[in-house]
């Protein structure tokens, strides 16, 4: 039998949906260890790990030093970026996630610099990968164009792939999501994708980070978000890849 898929999410609330069609076994919510579920036939498994990038590189280094998947599912909802072609609800396939709060920031305060990007670490922050110098980290782009290829058949959805950026400080206006999504041409902004790619570099697991639009970047009124919607589409996404295995 094939190693089982290890799926990776932030909240309960964007599992929900998937949850509900496929009830899980928990292994236990404890002090110390990851909010962690197996499904009955052992095929997958899932870890909530809370909001942030903090929480994402705990609860995936906890599960990485208790088995190995198959790959790693890292998904949940996002916001996505103006002029990419996708609305709220539709999914998108990271190809690679920046950590934007990464690098060394050379601008003066009260300048137009201060929404372009961070000059490069003098460091990697994975040794051999200089991307990592400037918060990139590169997602396995076989896995990543299959996944995109199995979604566009199988979701009621619009399916996109491109870069993704990962944030610390949500972005809450219009005018800094412009300037982001000028400076990284990136398709959706979540909390959580790059330092799930780090921890999956460096235990070499090959990560797929798929995600669905709960709201557009930097819009603060919530009443224009839809997290139910997005929710479904996690839902759809986590089945389509679980059941399909892209890549294998
Ligand atoms: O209340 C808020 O302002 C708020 C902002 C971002 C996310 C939330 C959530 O409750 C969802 C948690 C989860 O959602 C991802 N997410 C969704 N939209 C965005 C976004 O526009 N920018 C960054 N992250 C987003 C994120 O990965 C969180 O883990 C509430």
């Amino acid at each position: 039998m094939a190693a089982p898929v290890l799926i990776l999410c932030a909240t309960r609330l964007e599992m929900a949906a998937f949850l509900a069609r496929h009830p899980a076994e928990s292994m236990g919510d404890t002090p110390g260890n990851p909010d962690v579920m197996v499904s009955p036939d052992r095929s997958w498994h899932l870890v909530i790990s809370g909001p942030g990038v903090f929480n994402a590189v705990w609860a995936l280094t906890a599960c990485l030093e208790r088995f190995r998947p198959q790959f790693i599912l890292h998904t949940g909802i996002a916001g996505v970026f103006a002029g990419t072609g996708l609305d709220i609800g539709d999914a998108a396939v990271a190809v690679k996630d920046t950590y934007v709060h990464a690098g060394v920031d050379l601008s003066r305060p009260g300048t137009h610099a201060a929404c372009s990007r961070l000059s490069p670490l003098p460091f990697d922050l994975i040794a051999g990968q200089g991307l990592t110098r400037q918060g990139i980290y590169t997602l396995d782009l076989k896995l990543a164009h299959a996944c995109k290829d199995q979604l566009t058949r199988s979701l009621n959805c619009r399916v996109g792939q491109g870069p993704f950026i990962t944030v610390s400080a949500v972005t809450g206006s219009p005018e800094k999501a412009n300037a982001l999504s000028h400076a990284y041409r990136a398709v959706m902004e979540s909390m959580e994708g790059a330092a799930a790619a780090h921890v999956a570099g460096l235990y070499q697991v090959p990560m797929a980070e798929i995600r669905a639009a709960s709201n557009r970047v930097g819009d603060r009124d919530k009443t224009r978000w839809d997290i139910r919607t997005a929710a479904g589409t996690v839902a759809d996404i986590c089945e389509t890849i679980i059941r399909k295995r892209p890549g294998s």
